[in-house]
Order: structure tokens, then C-alpha cells, then sequence
């Protein structure tokens, strides 16, 4: 599951005489287990950096974001890398490429780093792809010199392919075809049915009504909005 309570947000903009900035007051919600809930509000809300708050890639200036037993508002780095591999899983529409690693291995590390012997990851990888419409010729190479597209549906199945207990998805549809696109949405409405606890951005509106429980709209947590 996952926990916001009381979280605040400020930035320092240091190249402009040290101007802090309050971006985000009062954050608060609960995502059970099974439940997708999306986030939306206007351009500029706080979806973006809710998100890298849960993640952990943003430290909150108050409050508690509990995933599981951890507080990623306090945690300490080496916590939240552990957070990372075994509980929380974050699925973007930009895949990190590394140079050299074969499409398969970069779909099965989320697997092998979590104890999966390596043939039944190999097997799983493969099972993704194929459901992603990544054309088998493609498998031992690189993703570092595919089409934007294909580098977006290599990230989805990497992000699918450990069971995370709790799931970051942003913009996991966006830029796909109508055929990936319900590929994805059964992904996540599987990823529910097996007990994940799901936070998204979604903008294309048909995707989040397809797997989201809930909306919660991020404006009300906007300082000086209401
Ligand atoms: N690193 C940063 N430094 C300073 N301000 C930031 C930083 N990141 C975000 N902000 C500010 O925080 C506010 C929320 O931005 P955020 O990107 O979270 O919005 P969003 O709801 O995701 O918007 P969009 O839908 O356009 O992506 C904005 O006013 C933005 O300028």
C-alpha cells in the first residue's frame, strides 16, 4: 500500500537569490492493495513532483509517504535503493538505455536482481515482449538504437516484469498505438489483480477511466489554491 500524509513541497531556486518556493501543502491520500488511482489537476499542479516524491527522487520538506514499512520521506538513500528492487516499481514512457545489454537481459534484470533463476526471467522477458508487439529479431540486440516507440514498449515490459507491491506509472500509454496501448491497459488491470497498490499520470483521459479506481485531483494541494 501506499500512504501520503501532510506532505509539503518547496523548491530553492538558488540561481535566483535563493527564492524558495512553495510548490506543495497538505498532500494526503491512501492507495490500497488492488486499487489504481490516478492523479490529475492543471499543468503545473504537482502531479510531476508528487510522483518524484513518491519515488523518492524529490525529499519532501514535511510528512510521510509510506510504500509498504518504509517512510521514503525520511528513509535513508541505501533504503530507498533497497524500496527500488523489492517493492516499488516506476514505469515511465522513457527507457535509460545501456549501451551493450541485450533487450532481453534488460527485461529480465528487474527478475534476476530479485532472486528469478535465470531461465524462468528469460522466459517471462520473452512473454512481455512478444505481448508488446517487440518483434523477436529485435530481442538480442541493444534497444539503444530503436525507435522511440519500440525503447517506450521495452520500458513497459521491464516495469511488468517483477510483481512490485506498489507501481509508479507516468504516462505509460502516452505516444502508443491503439494495439500496445490495450496491451499496456491489461497489463496494469493484471498488476491490480494480483494485489498492486497503483499511482499514474495519465492525460489521455480513455486510459485513466479504463484501470483508474479513483482520481485525485493535486490542485487542492496547491499552496494558495483552492
Ligand atoms: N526542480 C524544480 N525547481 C523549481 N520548481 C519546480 C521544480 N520542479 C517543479 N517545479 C515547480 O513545481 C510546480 C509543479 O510542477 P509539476 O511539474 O509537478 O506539475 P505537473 O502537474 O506535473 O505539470 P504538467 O502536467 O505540465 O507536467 C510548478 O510550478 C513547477 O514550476
Amino acid at each position: 500500500m501506499i500512504s501520503v500524509e501532510n506532505v509539503s513541497k518547496s523548491f530553492t531556486l538558488h540561481n535566483q537569490d535563493a527564492a524558495v518556493i512553495s510548490v506543495m501543502e497538505g498532500a494526503g491520500f491512501f492507495v490500497g492493495p488492488g486499487e489504481c488511482v490516478g492523479l490529475i489537476g492543471a499543468s503545473g499542479a504537482g502531479k510531476s513532483t508528487l510522483m518524484r516524491m513518491l519515488y523518492g527522487n524529490y525529499l519532501a520538506a514535511s510528512g510521510h509517504i509510506r510504500i509498504g514499512a518504509v517512510d521514503v520521506a525520511s528513509a535513508e538513500p541505501r533504503e530507498i535503493l533497497a524500496l527500488r528492487k523489492n517493492s516499488l516499481g516506476y514505469v515511465s514512457q522513457f527507457l535509460r538505455v545501456v549501451p551493450r545489454v541485450s533487450t532481453l537481459d534488460v527485461v529480465a534484470e528487474p527478475l534476476l536482481v530479485t532472486g528469478s533463476d535465470f531461465a524462468s526471467a528469460r522466459e517471462r522477458a520473452k512473454a512481455l515482449l512478444a505481448r508488446l508487439n517487440i518483434p523477436e529479431r529485435l530481442w538480442s540486440l541493444s534497444p539503444t538504437t530503436f525507435s522511440g516507440g519500440e525503447q517506450q514498449r521495452v520500458n513497459i515490459a521491464r516495469g511488468f516484469a517483477y510483481d512490485y507491491p506498489a507501481l509508479l506509472l507516468d504516462e505509460p500509454t502516452a505516444s502508443l498505438d491503439a494495439q500496445n496501448r490495450g496491451a499496456v491497459l491489461a497489463l496494469i488491470r493484471e498488476a491490480k489483480q494480483r494485489g498492486a497498490a497503483i499511482v499514474g499520470i495519465f492525460h489521455d483521459e480513455a486510459a485513466r477511466a479504463a484501470v483508474c479506481d479513483r482520481e485525485i485531483d493535486v490542485t487542492q494541494f496547491t499552496p494558495g489554491v483552492s
